[in-house]
């Protein structure tokens, strides 16, 4: 399976690619000799039904699991040999929601700043809150946050983050209208700074120049 892009990426601009990838998950072989190539400024929506091999891909494409066979690559480079720098310039957001329901979402966002080792100020971590919504809630532990409202604790995350790269599982879950349409643009925005997005979704997306890739 290949992805190709409609436009001559510019030599400039660095690619995510995945060559000649197998993945096995357990006996099955969910895909075989897959190949694509992303440059920055691009998107890249993965379908396909349940347990077909998104999230597998995902994993591959972040690093946390290596194929069977083939590669991904960063910048030209085989993503492991430049492990560190690579999770640098990523953001993964699991379909899970990766808070910690004990703290809230003000002090979530300073912890993944911390761990990230970042530099996020209260004022700029309550202002990426704000921006999606949760003026009222970021004093509250997330346990008591509905589960759109996590999501958009999540999307604080990306603005706060500063990543080039993000790879998203299904990132749309559980967002109302607004939020679907505010998460649509903040990709498109991201893509205009030519940062690169990976993400699943069984949902209709419209962001502009969008690719999908169809396992
Ligand atoms: N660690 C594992 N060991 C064995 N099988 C696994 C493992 N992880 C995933 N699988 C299997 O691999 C297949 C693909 O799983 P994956 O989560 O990638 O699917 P998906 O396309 O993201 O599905 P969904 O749309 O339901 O989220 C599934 O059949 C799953 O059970």
């Amino acid at each position: 399976m290949t992805a190709t892009t409609p436009f001559l990426p510019s030599a400039l601009l660095p690619q995510l690619e995945a060559r000649g990838v197998t993945c096995i998950r357990g006996n099955r072989e969910l895909f075989t000799d897959l190949s694509l190539t992303l440059s920055a400024g691009e998107c890249l929506h993965i379908r396909g039904e349940n347990g077909v091999g998104k999230t597998s891909l995902l994993r591959l494409l972040t690093g946390l699991s290596t194929p069977e066979s083939g590669e991904i690559l960063w910048a030209g480079k085989p993503i492991q040999d430049e492990a560190q720098s690579y999770r640098r310039q990523l953001l993964f957001l699991g379909h899970r929601d990766a808070l910690k329901e004990d703290l809230t979402s003000l002090e979530n966002l300073l912890m993944y700043a911390a761990i990230d080792d970042l530099k996020l100020t209260e004022k700029d971590a309550l202002a990426a809150l704000y921006q999606f919504g949760l003026r009222a809630r970021a004093d509250l532990p997330v346990s008591c946050l509905s589960a759109g409202q996590k999501k958009r604790v999540l999307m604080a995350r990306m603005v706060s983050r500063k990543a080039d790269i993000w790879i998203l599982d299904e990132p749309f879950n559980t967002l109302d209208i607004a939020a679907v349409q505010e998460l649509q643009q903040l990709i498109a925005g991201h893509l205009k700074n030519n940062g690169l997005v990976v993400f699943t979704s069984h949902q209709h997306i419209e962001i502009p120049g969008l690719r999908v890739l169809d396992l």
